[in-house]
């Protein structure tokens, strides 16, 4: 039997006081086993982690009364909340002996009694079984949006993401940028360093591209060594500059391998969204701006508005072994 307070499970109260319930002189739960049944065939109605919590949030509230829920899975990036937050707290870590399957924190204006927490508790008993397997469905439906070597989101992503992300700019007048973006002379890594070394390269682009955008920005493998990175609420200016640091980041990066130490960049073409433009026109430019930027030299960054005017180009174009590092 699964416990859904493992040994480190614990209630705590936001004055720092900590109160094991389940100790020896601790109450017992509290609750009518038809709550308990209610509560578990309603939880067994879903996979959907948001859906979940809500029922949970609102069945819960005929044995203990709360103001707010929250469920945090941070390996998962998973941050749900209902009801809101409040001056008190209590907050369970669950945690099967196979699984960490979260924290939950209930909220209330009032401070928690040992039974109400025991009868928490109790009710989680109800929930640990539907939660691993909602965490399943979702990481299930999360690795098929994924790119499995590099983690960026695949081409299903970037249809479905992108086509809503125009769609909603269009609707609220707002901004959209992306920068399509293609490691320079990717085919040397490979010929010249091996093929585990450029997916080494792939991976550590992919890290760099992540580390220089916003959270609600996402980096999709568009095919091999191309990428396509989607910048909400950008207009032009500041998608260029985010597009130059993601190039300066990657110019960085340095590699060692048996034969030296190598050197890697990117060109990247801009465009910002326009009022009749579809996603295929949308990538269609950026794609026009890579061309021209490679066409120039490469590590560089060329905007679909300024196509005819590159970079100046001081730099270093072509991966080089450099022994004596
Ligand atoms: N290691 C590795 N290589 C890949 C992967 N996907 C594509 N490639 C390689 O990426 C290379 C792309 O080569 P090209 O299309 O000629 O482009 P390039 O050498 O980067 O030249 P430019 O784009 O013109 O700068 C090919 O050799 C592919 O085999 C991958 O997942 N891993």
């Amino acid at each position: 039997m699964v416990s859904p307070l493992h040994s480190n499970g614990r209630a705590e109260l936001r004055d720092e006081k900590v109160v094991m319930p389940f100790g020896d002189l601790a109450p017992r739960p509290d609750i009518r086993p038809e709550v308990l049944l209610k509560l578990s065939g309603k939880l067994q109605t879903t996979l959907e982690l948001s859906q979940l919590i809500e029922i949970f949030f609102t069945e819960i509230q005929q044995a203990v009364l709360i103001d707010g829920l929250t469920f945090n899975h941070a390996p998962n990036n998973i941050l749900l909340s209902q009801g809101k937050a409040s001056v008190h707290s209590a907050s369970y870590r669950l945690q099967t002996q196979q699984d960490y399957m979260g924290d939950l924190m209930f909220h209330r204006s009032t401070r928690f009694r040992e039974h109400e927490l025991a009868n928490i508790e109790g009710l989680l008993s109800t929930l640990v079984y539907p939660l691993r397997n909602a965490l399943r469905y979702h990481e299930a439906l999360a690795a098929a949006f994924r790119d499995p070597l590099t983690g960026a989101g695949n081409r299903v992503a970037l249809d479905k993401t992108l086509s809503r992300e125009i769609e909603l700019a269009k609707r609220h007048g707002q901004d959209l940028s992306i920068l399509m973006l293609d490691l320079d002379h990717f085919k040397r890594v490979n010929d010249e360093f091996g093929h585990g070394m450029g997916d080494r390269v792939l991976k550590e682009a992919v890290l760099s591209m992540t580390d220089c955008i916003r959270q609600t920005d996402m980096c999709f493998r568009y095919g091999g060594e191309e990428f396509l990175i989607m910048l909400s609420s950008a207009e032009e200016a500041g998608a260029l500059r985010i597009a130059e640091r993601i190039r300066m980041s990657i110019n960085e990066l340095r590699f060692t391998g048996d034969k030296g130490t190598l050197q890697v960049s990117a060109s990247i073409g801009c465009s910002s969204l326009k009022g009749d433009d579809s996603m295929e026109s949308l990538i269609t430019r950026a794609d026009e701006a890579l061309y021209v930027a490679k066409k120039h030299g490469r590590n560089c960054v060329i905007s679909d508005c300024d196509m005819a005017i590159p970079e100046p180009l001081d730099k270093q174009t072509v991966p080089t072994p450099n022994p004596n590092r």
